[in-house]
């Protein structure tokens, strides 16, 4: 519950579509809720598909993501997502690896009028590009610490 921060332009509430474990899906969120839903920015805050691809991510083994998706299955999720659910965003996240850029043109394919995130590995700006052919957005993490210039030139191989 750390994040509920005021001050930060917008909140993303991740919910976990690769899941069994329905405190991933919507428990802890309504636990979230019944603490800060009434301080909630609501125009500045979304939910977010939340997709783990990576089975050694930290978030994987939290949640008891099913990470091994074949395409069909991935597209389903998606579809739950965004055309039953209507979350605005899908997250594909592998964090600690660099993704399956195949399975994120197929994610693409699938994304409709929602909008396609993507975050797990991008470490130069030539995976940066990559990511980007598909995705809408490219999150950077671990660069950031550290190799602060490899992360920065990550922005103009996405944005060019
Ligand atoms: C009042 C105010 C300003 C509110 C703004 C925030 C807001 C909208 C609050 C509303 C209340 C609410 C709904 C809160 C959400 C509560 C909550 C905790 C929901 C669960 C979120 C969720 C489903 C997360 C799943 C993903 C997950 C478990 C991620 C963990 C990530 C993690 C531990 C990463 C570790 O990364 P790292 O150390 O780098 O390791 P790896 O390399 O292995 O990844
Ligand atoms: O640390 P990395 O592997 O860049 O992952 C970033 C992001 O996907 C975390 O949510």
């Amino acid at each position: 519950m750390d994040g509920a921060v005021p001050g930060f332009d917008g909140y993303f509430v991740p919910i976990v579509l690769n899941t069994d474990r329905s405190e991933w899906i919507l428990g802890n969120q309504i636990e979230g809720l019944k603490e800060y839903g009434t301080f909630v920015p609501w125009e500045e805050t979304a939910a977010q598909g939340y997709i783990i691809l990576n089975e050694n991510a930290t978030a994987a083994k939290l949640t008891g993501a099913k990470t091994e998706l074949e395409v069909d299955e991935l597209i389903a999720h998606i579809r739950m997502g965004v055309q039953l659910m209507r979350v605005p965003l899908i997250y594909i996240e592998y964090s600690g690896r660099f993704g399956d850029m195949e399975l994120l043109r197929s994610a693409r394919r699938a994304i409709g009028s929602a909008r396609l995130f993507y975050g797990g590995g991008i470490d130069s700006a030539e995976k940066a590009r990559l990511a980007g052919e598909h995705a809408h957005t490219v999150v950077v993490g671990n660069i950031v610490y550290s190799d602060l210039a490899a992360a920065l030139s990550t922005v103009a191989a996405v944005y060019k």
